[in-house]
This record gives structure tokens, sequence and C-alpha cells, in this order.
């Protein structure tokens, strides 16, 4: 269970961005994140994938608390997440090969003997085809882009996925297939969804239920 309670956090502490927000997501169970731009969706995202140390509060991961956050958390908490950002090409290296940029993971975390065909399996299942991969960033579009991004965040097989705005920038029919490839992954691995954004008719859709920001702070 991925648990945040009373998360104070933001980048100013005499004024937080996110106050006292508390948020469950039981293993296996898609969350949607509603609320309008700038509330701090994104901030509480990235608290619940260890990416942004709160202020105050708890994150518990199945029971265990969260102590440690970005590289100083534990190799096995952090790797337990995995994360879909709105803009491909801000969380892209545009130096990185789309195979370099997908098994990016698996060099930081130590494994560098990456067999081929587990990289090429991957980009098939999020829609790659094989000529796309040796391009970079530059050289292939946002929804190509971000089909990489999403590989990327499956490559260790998280147990949680956290997706904020992962479609945002995308046409129907890419949206489409991103949401089909996560509940892919999520069928075959039970992996529990934290997903933020502000489409509510895609939320409802995907997620088992969704929760809007207002309802979030506990005080
Ligand atoms: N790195 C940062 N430094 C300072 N302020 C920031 C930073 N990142 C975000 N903010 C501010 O924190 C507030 C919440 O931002 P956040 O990105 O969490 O909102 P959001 O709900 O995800 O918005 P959107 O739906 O537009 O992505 C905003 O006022 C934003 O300007």
């Amino acid at each position: 269970m991925l648990e945040l309670r009373a998360i104070t956090a933001g980048y100013d502490r005499n004024a937080p961005v996110v106050r006292d927000a508390s948020l469950t997501v039981e293993p296996g169970e898609a969350v949607g994140l509603l609320g309008p731009s700038g509330c701090g969706k994104s901030t509480l995202a990235r608290v619940a994938a260890l990416l942004h140390r709160p202020y105050s509060g708890a994150l518990l991961l199945d029971g265990a608390p969260v102590r440690r956050w970005r590289h100083r958390a534990p190799r096995t908490q952090r790797t337990a997440f995995g994360v879909v950002f709105q803009q491909p090409r801000l969380s892209a290296d545009p130096r990185l090969s789309l195979t370099d940029l997908i098994t990016e993971p698996l060099r930081a975390t130590g494994r560098r003997d990456t067999p081929p065909e587990q990289v090429t399996e991957l980009a098939t299942a999020v829609g790659l085809t094989p000529d796309l991969l040796s391009r970079r960033p530059h050289e292939v579009s946002d929804g190509q882009l971000q089909r990489a991004c999403l590989a990327r965040a499956l490559v260790l097989r998280p147990r949680w996925l956290i997706c904020d705005e992962m479609t945002a920038m995308l046409d129907a029919s890419t949206t489409a297939a991103l949401v089909t490839v996560v509940e892919d992954y999520r069928r075959t691995t039970g992996a529990g969804l934290l997903a933020v954004g502000h489409d509510h008719t895609l939320l409802h859709r995907w997620c088992d239920r969704t929760v809007h920001w207002n309802t979030l702070a506990v005080g």
C-alpha cells in the first residue's frame, strides 16, 4: 500500500503548495488525482515517487515509513516506482538514443548487460518500431518520445506507477495506446497506479476511483 499522510510540501517552507494532503493507493489499485492547474498535484506526485522531500507528514510504503528521498532513498524503495512526466523532452537526455534512454534505469542500478531482446520486447509493447530505437529524442515525435519514457518507467518492473499528466500533450489515439500499455502492465504485474491530471473523462474511464485535490486535506 502507498500511503501519503498529512503531507505538507513545496518550494518555500513559509508558503508550501501542498498542505496536509492525505491519499492512499491500495496494491493493484488505479487512483486518479484531479485538480486545477498549479494546485500542487505534481508536487504531491513527486513526493509519492520519492523525488521531493516533504516538509512534514509521512509516506508509508507497505506500512514502512519512507525516511529518505531522491538519491538518498534506499534502492529497493526508489526502484519500486516508475514515473512518467508530462513533457518527455524535459525528462529525456537529448544525447541518448531511445535504446539508451529506455535502459537508463538499468545502468543506474548497476545492471549493465541488458539482453537486447528485453529492450526490443519492451519497445514493441509501447509501440516503438525497431528503426526508431537508434534515434535520439530530437529525431522522434513527442508521442514516440513519450512512449520511450513510458518504457523507461517500466524497465525495472516497478510496483507503483506515477503518471503525471502523461498524455496531456498527446493526441487521442496515442493517449489511448499509452493507457493500454499501462493497463496491460498492471494486469500482468499487479502494480498500483497514481495518475495525475485534469481530464475528468480520461481519469474516470482509466482509474478505479478518482479523488479531487480539494478533498485531500485532512485538517
Ligand atoms: N521547482 C519549483 N520551484 C518553485 N515553485 C514551484 C516549482 N515547481 C512548481 N512550483 C509551484 O508550485 C505550485 C504547484 O505546482 P505543481 O506543478 O505541483 O501544480 P500542478 O497541480 O501539478 O499543476 P499543473 O496541473 O499545471 O501541472 C505552482 O504554483 C508552481 O508555480
